[in-house]
This record gives C-alpha cells, sequence and structure tokens, in this order.
C-alpha cells in the first residue's frame, strides 16, 4: 500500500511517502518558515537503493501553495516517487482539532469535514489548514482514500478532574469546553519509543514537544493524565507566536481597556505573542543568534521559556507520583542543547542531572543525555509524526498493526 502522509504544523509543512506495511519511507520532506522570506525545502527520496536530497530556498505563500510544490516534486522525473498520481492510494493527514469526538483515526467523510469546519475558531493556525490540505488531496489524488488523525485522540485518556475547567457545569454539558490537549501523535510516538528503549512498559514520563507549538504531557504506562495545551493549542508553554499560560484577567482587562475585538485578542495571543512577542523572533535559531549577541530581551525570553517548561516538570511529577524519565522532542527540543541545558539546570533534587558533553553530541537516533548517577533519564527522542499516522492510517483499514518497526531515517 502506498500512503502519502501530509503533517501541516503552524510554521512547517512536513510529508511523507510509505510503502506499508514494510513501513518504509521513501520520501521524507519538510517546508520550513512558511510564509516567511526564508522559507526552505528539504526532499529526500530513496530510489532503487539511492538516496536523493533536494534542497532550495523559495518562497511560498502559505501551506496550499506549498503542498502543490509538493505534490509536483513528488511526480517528477528528478525529484519524483511515482509516475502517475493515482499511485498514491491512502492519503493520511494530521488534524490538530478533533474535539471530544475521536479517540482514533478515521476516514474523512463529509461529517468528519463539518467536524473539523466547527473547530475553526478553537485551533485557528491548524484546523483551516488542515482542512485545506485535505480538500486539496481529494482533489489531486481523486481515487486515494483520505484519512484523518487527530492531535486531540491521545490526551481523551485524560481523568475529567484534569480536563475539567471550574466554570459553571452548563459550560461542559451544553458546550463541550473542557481542555483537549493537542501533539498527542508526537506525544504518543516519542513515548512508546522510549518505552521500548526502556524496556519499561509502565514508564512514568514527562513528554516535552519544543517546535512552534511547545505542549509537554505526563504519560503513565502510555496514557496520557494530563497535558498542558487545553481547549485550543495556546494554554501551557511559551511558543513561537503563542502566549501560553495567562491570567485570564490580563485578556478582560485588554478587552476593556483596549476596546479590543475577540478577533484582534486571537492575533494578538496567537500570532504576535510568545518568542515573537518577547524578542521579534518567532523561531528559536533566530533567537540563538540574538542570544550570542548578548541580546537582553532574547536572553530573558529564553529564561521565561525554561523557566515555564520547569514548572511544568515540577507539577506533572506530582501528578505522576514518580519519574522515570523526561522527553524532549520537536525542532527546539531535538536540536536546542543551550535549552535542554536551560530546562534542566538545578533539577538535581527530582533526580534530574543533565551531562553536558552528552547534551551536545549530535544524533538522529533516541539518545540519552543524563549524567549516570541521575535517577531520571533524560532522552533526545526524534518525533514522528508522520509514521504514526501511517501506522494507524494502516490499522484502520486492515484492522490489524503493520509488522514490527523498521528503522527509520
Ligand atoms: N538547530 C536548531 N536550533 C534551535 N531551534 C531549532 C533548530 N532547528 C529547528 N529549530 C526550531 O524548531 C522550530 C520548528 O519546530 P517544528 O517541530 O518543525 O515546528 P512545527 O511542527 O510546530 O511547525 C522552529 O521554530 C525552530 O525555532
Ligand atoms: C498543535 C500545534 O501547536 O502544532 P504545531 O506545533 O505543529 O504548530
Ligand atoms: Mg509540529
Amino acid at each position: 500500500m502506498n500512503i502519502l502522509i501530509i503533517n501541516s504544523g503552524s510554521s512547517s509543512l512536513k510529508y511523507q511517502f510509505f510503502k506499508m506495511p514494510e513501513q518504509k519511507p521513501l520520501c521524507v520532506g519538510i517546508i520550513e518558515r512558511i510564509g516567511k522570506e526564508n522559507c526552505f525545502i528539504r526532499h529526500k527520496v530513496l530510489k532503487d537503493g539511492i538516496e536523493k536530497l533536494t534542497e532550495r530556498t523559495f518562497f511560498v505563500r502559505d501551506h496550499a501553495e506549498g503542498l502543490q510544490n509538493v505534490v509536483q516534486l513528488l511526480t517528477d522525473a528528478e525529484t519524483g516517487i511515482i509516475d502517475k498520481i493515482s499511485e498514491i492510494e491512502v492519503v493520511g493527514h494530521r488534524v490538530v482539532h478533533g474535539g471530544e469526538d475521536f479517540t482514533t483515526a478515521v476516514m474523512v467523510t463529509e461529517e468528519v469535514k463539518e467536524k473539523i469546519r466547527s473547530l475553526f475558531s478553537l485551533a485557528p493556525l491548524h484546523n483551516p489548514v488542515n482542512y485545506k490540505c485535505i480538500e486539496i488531496a481529494e482533489k489531486t489524488f481523486p481515487d486515494a482514500k483520505q484519512i484523518a488523525v487527530f492531535d486531540t485522540a491521545f490526551h481523551q485518556s485524560m481523568p475529567e478532574y484534569a480536563f475539567r475547567y471550574a466554570i459553571p457545569e452548563k459550560y461542559y454539558s451544553e458546550m463541550r469546553i473542557r481542555a483537549y490537549g493537542f501533539h498527542g501523535t508526537s506525544h504518543k510516538f516519542v513515548t512508546a519509543e522510549a518505552m521500548a528503549w526502556m524496556k519499561k512498559p509502565d514508564a512514568k514520563i514527562i513528554s516535552i514537544h519544543l517546535g512552534n507549538g511547545c505542549s509537554i504531557t505526563a504519560v503513565d504506562a502510555g496514557k496520557s493524565l494530563d497535558t498542558s495545551m487545553g481547549f485550543g493549542p495556546l494554554s501551557g508553554l511559551i511558543m513561537g507566536t503563542r502566549s501560553g499560560d495567562i491570567d485570564p484577567s490580563v485578556i478582560l482587562h485588554l478587552l476593556r481597556q483596549e476596546k479590543k475585538t475577540p478577533d484582534e485578542m486571537d492575533i494578538l495571543l496567537n500570532k504576535q505573542s510568545g518568542m515573537a512577542g518577547l524578542t521579534g523572533h518567532s523561531d528559536m535559531r533566530d533567537v540563538r543568534k540574538l542570544l550570542e549577541m548578548g541580546n537582553y530581551d532574547a536572553e530573558l525570553a529564553a529564561d521565561m521559556f525554561a523557566y515555564r517548561i520547569k514548572k511544568y516538570i515540577g507539577s506533572y511529577a506530582a501528578v505522576l507520583n514518580g519519574l522515570d524519565a523526561i522527553i524532549f522532542t520537536a525542532g527546539v527540543g531535538e536540536n536546542d542543547a543551550l535549552m535542554r541545558e536551560r530546562v534542566c539546570r538545578d533539577m538535581e533534587f527530582l533526580g534530574l542531572k543533565i551531562d553536558m558533553e552528552l547534551n551536545k553530541a549530535k544524533s538522529e537516533q533516541i539518545k540519552e543525555i543524563n549524567a549516570t548517577d541521575s535517577t531520571v533519564k533524560i532522552l533526545v527522542v526524534p518525533t514522528n509524526e508522520e509514521f504514526e499516522i501511517a501506522r494507524q492510517s494502516y490499522e484502520l483499514l486492515n484492522e490489524e498493526p503493520p509488522c514490527e518497526q523498521i528503522e527509520l531515517y
């Protein structure tokens, strides 16, 4: 079975083409910094045992334009992996918000699309883009089955006392206002990898996903118990352009004082806050350059970013009543050793002690970066949401999981 996976994040579009059930990734690609001047595509194809890499800086306005470029690359004689569009049999889509309705992968139907549309305002940086990609895929690959895998699904195991908000009950019973949690596909994948690596299926793990969007999850024996994002992907950690946790009185004050409209507040909190609001840059690589120049705003923002994560680690260690490992994953978590060090500083009381040298070493695989006398493991686990979506899509169509995991690249 040939399956194309499309993962639209808030700053990127990632895609992979797999042969299933072998789980062989024949093409892996990413478009980064969508909508920005220095937008970049990396497209890697494995053909006849030879790896071929295409990289270029170009400009795409949005994810839809990005996806059209991907389709061209996939079918191009030089860079492609298929001769005909009809060779793609299944398209698996990452969809960020699925509300309470989805706990597993589903076939995309008109009803599912309607549900995704109804959640646009709760995940404004994601659901509209995810929906657009589904529409483009339906037109481009008319014979393929379309499958949706939701970020929210993994967190449906949270207990009610964790997912409810302390507001009048009718807002839950009538309007389903509760915490849903996001990045579930990533948290599920990296914690499963870590449990297998530690040979500990009952491990208590804190999974820290630091991309453009950031979230942290307490996972006990493979089940999500609590997570930092809530009703939408806006609360919790400080992100590229999102504020994370903020006292609601600030929002009320701004609505009253500056007579902001709900849409203006939406833009302020989702697009103009976080690292962008504090330093002028949403991309941690740009913030890192400012840090190297000794910029005060960047130093403060990096301290705030790390401090927020630290607070959640303490709180989730209490939620889990123990801790076997913490995991760093996603763009910042996998690549920014200095940020990992800043987070893990002064955490010895919790049994967390980082090894500076191991932390600096580059690796494409899972790596342990804790000191030998750290009682809690500190792991860097490369996430692979596309792989997890491919597995879940295969399982949906075949009612059984694909064969055992093969080596990824
Ligand atoms: N080498 C690096 N050092 C620091 N940050 C990095 C590095 N590479 C990527 N990043 C960060 O990762 C972020 C993107 O992460 P990613 O998980 O791909 O995001 P998303 O899926 O949310 O679009 C970028 O904003 C960038 O700040
Ligand atoms: C939910 C979310 O924030 O996703 P991403 O980090 O991919 O933007
Ligand atoms: Mg992402």
